[in-house]
């Protein structure tokens, strides 16, 4: 192609990029008159139902008229563009599960994007009490990870707050093994998080390794933060906490199991209007008799429910069942059998259903 031709073509991507600003400000200043209504009525700012019932639509548009984008693109743009909108209307502040770069910083940044402020907290607990006192709006933790199982301390806490789930995310969790040795041979220690470890077993016999120490620390990040300050050393992390640290990647995906997922919940102090497509967690407590489940079980499904998840938890030494299944609380059958269980069930949200599931 002759230089020319080049930006010729330049000239028109950036009127057309010139154009997209404009709109998108156009957009921002009626998103402000959004902001200033619902500061009035005292409205939920982030309405997760209607940003899904605005990306439907817009996919739908995008496949009607030939377009090249996925639902992926338009998510990964319309979620931005969502997340300033809701800034514009009101600050978002959100606390995760850190370190910075850690994996729930990633889930966080990917609903919350680039204009909101995060605070990192070293405990689920700690995330829990900084929604509960209002020092931020939003938590985000995990719940649980497709190889690891259920995170206990999230359903202890989910059971010891009064707080709610209002979104979850599913994130692909990636391994790098990042290091500033330029040999496998040579590297002594691996620093990594205690189940990354256990989620790159194969990788580690694969390339000699399971012979190498390896040295658990609270977080992938950490790990690449001490790889790249000693030398003969690696880290098994995520590829931006390598990148946070400067640390060169020698190996990409190097978990043992090419889907392997990790479910969050981001919390905080309002629930969700219904969407169509909601999902509801609930904690359940039954009473101490022969049966007792199956029936509640049976309940369900007379009911039409579909249950997805059935997980049991000790909580201070009681059996609790947190739940998942495919619906609203406020839909009708839903409402009947939470009426019928409303002394044995705590329902913990009921949220937009993700497509990327565990
Ligand atoms: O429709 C609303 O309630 C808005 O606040 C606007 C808007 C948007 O940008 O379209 C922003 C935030 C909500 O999460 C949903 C949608």
């Amino acid at each position: 192609m002759s230089e020319e031709g080049l930006l010729d073509l330049r000239n028109k991507l950036d009127n057309i990029d010139n154009k997209l600003l404009e709109l998108i400000n156009e957009r921002m200043h009626i998103v402000h008159q959004v902001g200033a209504l619902k500061a009035k009525s005292g409205g939920a700012i982030y309405r997760p139902e209607r940003e899904k019932a605005i990306i439907d639509r817009l996919e739908k548009i995008n496949s009607e008229n030939n377009g090249l984008l996925n639902r992926s693109a338009i998510e990964a743009l319309f979620l931005e563009i969502f997340a300033i909108s809701r800034n514009i209307e009101l600050p978002e502040n959100i606390a995760y599960l850190g370190p910075e770069g850690s994996f729930t910083h990633q889930a966080a940044e990917g609903r919350f994007g680039a204009m909101s402020s995060y605070i990192s907290v070293s405990s689920i607990k700690g995330v829990f009490r900084e929604v509960n006192t209002k020092k931020v709006k939003f938590g985000v933790i995990p719940i649980e990870n497709s190889s690891n199982g259920i995170v206990t301390d999230t359903i202890t806490c989910l059971s010891e707050y009064n707080l709610k789930i209002i979104a979850e995310v599913v994130l692909d969790i990636h391994h790098t093994l990042a290091t500033t040795c330029d040999k496998i041979k040579d590297i002594k220690r691996i620093y990594s998080k205690d189940i990354a470890f256990d989620q790159c077993r194969k990788f580690l016999t694969n390339m000699g390794l399971d012979e190498v120490e390896q040295i658990p620390v609270e977080s992938t990040t950490k790990a690449a933060k001490l790889a790249a300050r000693e030398p003969e050393t690696a880290a098994i992390c995520a590829h931006v906490g390598a990148k946070l640290h400067n640390l060169p990647i020698l190996f990409e995906n190097i978990e043992d199991k090419d889907n392997n997922k990790t479910r969050f919940f981001i919390i905080s102090d309002f629930e969700n209007a219904q969407s169509g497509n909601d999902k509801t967690s609930i904690l359940v407590k039954l009473p101490d008799r022969q049966g007792v489940l199956v029936e509640f079980l049976t309940d369900f499904n007379n009911a039409g429910i579909n249950l997805t998840k059935i997980k049991s938890h000790i909580v201070e030494g009681n059996s609790i069942f947190f739940i998942d299944f495919d619906g609203h609380k406020d839909d009708e059958n839903v409402k009947n059998i939470l009426l019928k269980y409303k002394n044995s069930v705590k329902v913990l949200g009921s949220y937009v259903k993700e497509i990327n599931d565990i």
